[in-house]
């Protein structure tokens, strides 16, 4: 136990509690209870938009050992609401950290438990299901933090996007730094006058999945989740990136419908998690709320013929029956439930998975993603190139 440590009680909206010690702000939160499975990487996870609204039990039994750093943010600052923990460093070791996990989530305001049990927590929400819950070091009395609790919105038509997105466009610049860089097929990329241009549409976006597509050498502009697709074509991008977000993938209104409008441009299109979920959407899918998601390092994804190991995040997945099989076919299963992990449309250059090639964290198997984006976006430019425009061939 870290010295000084103040009780906290950890709620669920069934009325579970739990009782424990804070090691993160005073005061109280309220989101919903997920679980991530991975050994390393709670810096990126605290960190990735797409964790917004929730309160993230870490498995991994010991949080906080190789502290924080200023490298491995995923955006400009955390977004879980809560975190829990099985128990915590206490004296963080890392050549990189400069500060400890326990004074980060302080200094940022977000209320954290360590002390529970997070086996039998993970397995209450494997068989419920994710729900609200809340975690305070205020209110200790279980029947008044549980009537918060229940009182909270849940995820399932909540959209979050417009709390996580980009105000204003912005070029992102920033490759993997050469130390990191494991690919060898990205070092062949240069970036130069004529190097492909990227619009990312920012749903919530992830600082790795930029750096990749600057790391295979794509100019990238950043664009705020309701940008119209006119202004988006006015860059004259080789392809559109469909970003990663919190929150329901369903709600996200104005980011379908421009999807949708882009689809005509026959421009190539790469969508990961919520970009995923919402190219399906934009071609007539559903969604729906998985019974507890998929938040890990080692999901394994693919058809019988192809298995990579893969980094997931995720609630919500498209459902294979509201699949138009005409035009879309699935290229990969989550292979621990079957569910839908990855589409590509039949006749345009529109793919899609449901988990992170970018990794941050997690393991590179899915890297070679960005190089098929890549190749979609040569083909296209090539395609253009020996299409005569109209004005020419009247002359
Ligand atoms: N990482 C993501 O993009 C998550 C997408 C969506 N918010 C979900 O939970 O399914």
């Amino acid at each position: 136990m870290l010295p000084a440590a103040k009780p906290a009680l950890l709620v669920l909206a069934d009325g579970t509690t739990y009782r424990g010690w804070s090691f993160g702000a005073a005061g109280t939160t309220i989101g919903e209870v997920v679980f991530n499975t991975g050994m390393t990487g709670y810096q990126e996870v605290l960190t990735d938009p797409s964790y917004r609204g929730q309160i993230v039990t870490f498995t991994y039994p010991e949080l906080g050992n190789t502290g924080v750093n200023t490298e491995d943010e995923e955006s400009h600052q955390p977004h879980i609401r809560g975190a829990i923990a099985r128990n915590i460093s206490s004296r963080p070791s890392n050549w990189r950290s400069t500060q400890s996990l326990p004074d980060y989530l302080k200094q940022h305001h977000i209320p954290a438990i360590y002390g529970i049990d997070t086996r039998a927590l993970t397995r209450k929400i494997r068989s419920v299901g994710a729900m609200n819950g809340g975690i305070s070091t205020a209110i200790l009395d279980p029947s008044e933090l549980i009537a918060r609790v229940q009182a909270a919105p849940s995820m399932s038509g909540l959209n979050l996007v417009q709390e996580v997105t980009t105000r204003e466009s912005y070029e992102w610049f920033e490759s993997t730094p050469s130390c990191w860089e494991f690919n060898p097929a990205t070092q062949l990329q240069q970036l130069g006058d004529d190097s492909l241009m990227v619009v990312a549409i920012d749903f919530g976006v992830k600082r790795n999945i930029l750096r990749r597509l600057a790391s295979y050498g794509c100019r990238v502009m950043v664009v705020p989740a309701n940008t119209p697709a006119a202004e988006i074509l006015k860059y004259d991008p080789d392809g559109i990136f469909l970003s990663n977000g919190p929150g329901d993938p369903a709600t996200v209104t104005e980011g379908i419908a421009t999807t949708r409008a882009l689809l005509s441009s026959q421009k190539p299109m790469f969508g990961i998690c919520m970009g995923h979920q919402i190219l399906g959407l934009s071609l007539g899918a559903a969604t729906f709320k998985l019974k507890f998601g998929h938040r890990g390092l080692n999901q394994p994804a693919g058809l019988e013929q192809h298995v990579e190991i893969t980094s997931q995040n995720h609630g919500f997945a498209i459902d294979p029956a509201s699949l138009n099989e005409a035009e879309v076919e699935i290229t990969h299963l989550n292979l621990n439930d079957q569910t839908v992990a990855g589409l590509r449309h039949k006749s345009l250059p529109l793919f899609s998975v449901q988990y992170h090639p970018e990794a941050s964290p997690g393991p590179h198997d899915a890297d070679y993603l960005f190089g098929q984006f890549l190749q979609a976006m040569v083909a296209y430019r090539q395609q253009r190139k020996t299409v005569i425009p109209l004005s020419e061939s009247a002359l």
